[in-house]
């Protein structure tokens, strides 16, 4: 595992449940991408191969769109280590949940 991401999709819409729909089809995508996945409040976070994730991050905006999202702002945030496995999400979360 040599990279993890974490993903924020900001539909660029007014209504709330608006946003909720569009980043749950972006949510829904990721999940169908099988790799493992963390759903934060204001984010998810994926881990995986590095080009698979590029690959996921360049997608959630077409899946957005096709939802009927016509402008977003994301925000990427990626963990990524040339040699070696970056640390799991399990690892860096799971001890802290209450
Ligand atoms: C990719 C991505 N994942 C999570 C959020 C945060 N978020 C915003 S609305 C909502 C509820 C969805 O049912 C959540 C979890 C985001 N903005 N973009």
């Amino acid at each position: 595992m040599n990279a993890s991401v974490a993903i924020q999709v900001l539909p660029s819409v007014q209504d709330e449940e608006e946003v909720i729909r569009i980043v749950d089809e972006v949510i829904d995508y990721i999940k169908s991408t099988g790799l493992n996945y963390y759903v934060g409040p204001c984010e998810t976070s994926i881990e995986g191969d590095y080009d698979t994730l590029m690959e996921i991050v360049k997608n959630c905006q077409l899946v957005a769109a096709k939802a009927g999202c016509k402008a977003m702002n994301t925000y990427v945030k990626i963990s990524y280590k040339a040699e070696g496995d970056v640390l799991t999400i399990d690892k860096k979360v799971t001890k802290h949940h209450q």
